[in-house]
């Protein structure tokens, strides 16, 4: 009974919804319910098709001349300006290169050199890994000191630190709970104490709005394989506020970051324009690749795919958990405007109940120590998968299907 009636929401979700489901923008296996877009974004269609036409034409034809000809040079930040229409940074200020570790070790130094006097690096030691290594790693060749505090507690700390504070660098959605931290609150905290923001947007970037120019964000940096789509090992981006980028004094003073690569000068002089972020030859075939897959957003509004498909799929999926797996601990917030577009659950096994459910066909991850992780990928998912990853769940713990040997063997990624 009470499937039947998840089972009419979710049709009548998925009719109301129907201008905003874009599965059609997307190649997924059949029978996959594909709760993972959060770490690797399914492939969207066209992308095959430009990466066989970029490998067989424009380098196997054209050869060098594509540089020039394809505007392979011009790629970096032509895609980074696609990017930055996404996360609301006017084009300009966004470049797509390296990784995301790599872009915010740009930024923490960067930074210091643009705060000088000042010492603290301000982050959250739950960040996802790289982001605390790459923080007192960046710290240590910059004479910053890190100092660990949670997002929720940033405001008041910022405050206190006043003029020591150099640098905030925090995600804006938390990686393992799926907390969407208050992004306007510690920019403006960060800025009242004349410090700086880097925003890491890899769980935000392409599944909400983020409004970086709206918040005067000085600096960003994500990923392009979670919910851009971009494809294993796509490259980053990074963004530098407009007013920022004559200072922008980056480390790593590659030749491609140089105002003019070409002349060769044993010198090196910084990019006027956002180019100051790259450092050596982009891996062009990547930057294509997520070109490609950005076309998947193409005529889409992120305030809709916001409202009406992240926090829809994310909110039905806690209906759903409520009716069908009661008494399971959601780890992630309950109130839209705190949760990003993934919902977290815990549970004591939740490594062998994520590999059940992978059985299944029903791919979401296990992230330590206790939580299963179930990314909503607001482009291509619908409320009937929200409904069927639900009702698996419910089958894997009712029966303890979890408990199988086999579920506990522990394999390299996860
Ligand atoms: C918040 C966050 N930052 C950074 C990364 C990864 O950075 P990189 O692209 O350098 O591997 C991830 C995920 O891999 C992430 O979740
Ligand atoms: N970035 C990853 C990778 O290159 C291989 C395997 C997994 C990942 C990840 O998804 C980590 C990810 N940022 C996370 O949120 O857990």
């Amino acid at each position: 009974m009470v499937d039947d009636a998840l089972a009419a929401r979710a049709r009548s979700l998925d009719e109301e919804h129907h201008d905003t489901d874009l599965r059609g923008r997307f190649r997924l296996p059949a029978g996959t319910t594909y709760l993972d877009g959060n770490s690797l974004g399914a492939l969207p269609v066209g992308v095959a098709e430009a990466v066989a036409d970029a490998v067989t034409r424009q380098w196997g034809n054209d050869l060098i001349a594509s540089w020039n000809t394809a505007d392979w040079w011009g790629a970096s930040a032509r895609v980074g300006d696609r990017i930055g229409a996404l996360v609301g940074s006017a084009p300009g200020q966004v470049l797509v290169a390296d990784s995301t570790s790599v872009n915010l070790f740009k930024v923490v130094v960067a930074a210091a050199r643009m705060r000088p006097g000042r010492d603290i690096l301000l982050t959250d030691g739950d960040s996802f890994p790289t982001d605390v290594h790459i923080a007192e790693g960046a710290a240590r060749v910059a004479g910053l000191v890190v100092e660990r505090v949670s997002p929720a507690d940033a405001p008041a700390r910022i405050a206190e630190l006043g003029d020591r504070m150099a640098l905030a660098a925090y995600s804006s959605v938390d990686y393992r709970t799926g907390e969407l931290w208050d992004l306007p609150a510690i920019t403006r905290a960060a800025h009242d104490v004349g410090a700086l923001v880097c925003w890491d947007l890899c769980h935000s970037a392409g599944a909400m709005e983020v409004g970086l120019d709206g918040h005067d964000a000085d600096f960003a940096v994500g990923c392009g394989y979670k919910y851009l789509n971009g494809g294993p090992g796509a490259p980053a981006f990074i963004h530098v506020a407009a007013q920022h980028i004559s200072s922008f004094d980056q480390p790593l003073t590659g030749w491609n970051g140089h105002a003019e690569p070409f002349a060769m000068s044993p010198d090196y002089a910084p990019a006027p324009t956002i180019e100051r972020a790259r450092v050596g030859t982009p891996p062009v075939l990547g930057v294509l690749a997520l070109e490609a897959a950005l076309k998947a957003f193409d005529g889409v509004g992120m305030a809709g795919v916001r409202r009406r498909r992240s926090l829809a799929l994310t909110g039905f999926f806690l209906e759903c958990v409520d009716a069908l797996v009661p008494g399971i601990v959601v780890a992630s917030p309950r109130d839209d405007a705190r949760r990003g577009s993934q919902v977290s659950l815990r549970h004591p096994h939740a490594y062998a109940v994520v590999q059940a459910l992978i059985a299944r066909r029903v791919i979401g991850d296990f992230r330590e120590p206790d939580i299963i992780r179930l990314g909503f990928a607001p482009l291509y998912l619908t409320h009937a998968d929200v409904l069927r990853a639900a009702e698996h769940l419910r089958e894997v713990l009712g029966t303890r299907e979890f408990a199988r040997p086999e579920f506990s063997v522990r394999g390299a990624v996860t």
